[in-house]
């Protein structure tokens, strides 16, 4: 690995995110195979179509690649596909990488660090911000943190992903800091959900809403894509909503942990939950306006 010959790189978890992620590796031709898995191993079928290898275990693409990527759902799929039957750490290898872009917890991507750095391998965490679009179109920021040596032999495969790339240090940093970051998103997007819900309630017009809020210090880009969808109330999944309430709880999990109020995000943590509990799970974040709304 990094002697100047092109690296095998494998792919676990091909969801909205993986898909695109892996996609993005195959088509920069850096590499020379891109091997996926996905636990519905019928989602393979899409990239296999388009030039990449596909394996029936991460054992499999773990034990075929130089370095392989994962993007999972939450701690519990990302712990499943190291430390499960035939999962990563039964094809570690010395000198292999290990890179998990999912948002997970310290604690988490610190045991699966731990795990494959024991097996003589190398790991890195590597955590996104970005949804489904910026995966598309090879824009995401990439929080690292890990092993270097591994990170800057993954940074031409980062630069294929995304448009910017942090080394924040050692395993845990990048896991903390991608939680602080969607924190602050999750209650922003509560706060505007309840914005909205007010202008409504209180005769004003939603659309007039999102230009003057987008014309001042507030203006984003967050507002100004999900604003039409709240208007519609149609959520078709970007950034699921059950990943950021998984978020929040990690966040606030971190904070407990710190000694560290979180009164904003415990609130905003709570309106998730009730849309998660409403069956809103699976659509878009946006949908915790429906949480919001007084139906009254
Ligand atoms: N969507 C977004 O905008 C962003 C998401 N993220 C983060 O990226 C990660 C992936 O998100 P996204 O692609 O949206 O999620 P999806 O829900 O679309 O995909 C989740 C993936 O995890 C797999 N998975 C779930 N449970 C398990 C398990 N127990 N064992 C093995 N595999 C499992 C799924 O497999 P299967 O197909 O079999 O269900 C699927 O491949 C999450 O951590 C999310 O928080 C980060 C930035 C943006
Ligand atoms: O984690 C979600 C995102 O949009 O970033």
């Amino acid at each position: 690995m990094g002697d100047g010959a092109k690296l095998s790189v494998g792919f676990l978890g091909l969801g909205i995110m993986g898909e695109a992620m892996a996609r993005n590796l195959l088509k920069s031709g850096l590499f020379a195979s891109v091997t996926v898995w996905n636990r519905t191993l019928s989602k393979c079928q899409a990239l296999v179509g388009e030039g990449a290898k596909s394996a029936e275990t991460p054992a499999a693409v773990v034990g075929s690649c130089d370095v392989t990527f994962a993007m999972l759902a939450d701690p519990d799929a990302a712990l499943a596909a190291v430390f499960g039957d035939n999962g990563v750490l039964a094809g570690i290898t010395p000198g292999k990488g290990y890179v998990d872009m999912s948002t997970v917890d310290e604690a988490t991507s610190t045991r699966i660090g731990e795990a494959v750095t024991a097996k003589g391998g190398k790991f890195v965490e590597g955590p996104v911000s970005g949804s489904k679009k910026p995966a598309i179109d090879g824009q995401l920021i990439i929080m690292g943190a890990g092993d270097k040596e591994l990170y800057d032999l993954v940074q031409p495969a980062f630069d294929v992903m995304g448009k910017k790339s942090f080394y924040l240090g050692s395993t845990g940093a990048a896991a903390r800091m991608k939680l602080v970051v969607n924190m602050v998103m999750g209650a922003m997007m509560g706060a505007f959900c309840e914005g909205m819900a007010l202008a409504d309630k209180a005769g004003l017009e939603q659309s007039a809403l999102l230009e003057i809020l987008g014309l001042g210090a507030m203006a984003n880009p967050m507002f100004a894509l999900k604003g039409p969808a709240i208007m519609a109330r149609n959520y078709p999944p970007a950034f699921p909503l059950k990943h950021q309430q998984k978020d929040l709880r990690l966040a606030l999990a971190l904070g407990d942990s710190l000694g560290q109020p979180l009164p904003v995000a415990a609130a905003a943590n709570e309106v998730y939950k009730a849309a998660r509990g409403a069956g809103k799970g699976d659509e878009d974040f946006a949908a915790v306006y429906e949480a919001t709304v007084n139906k009254k």
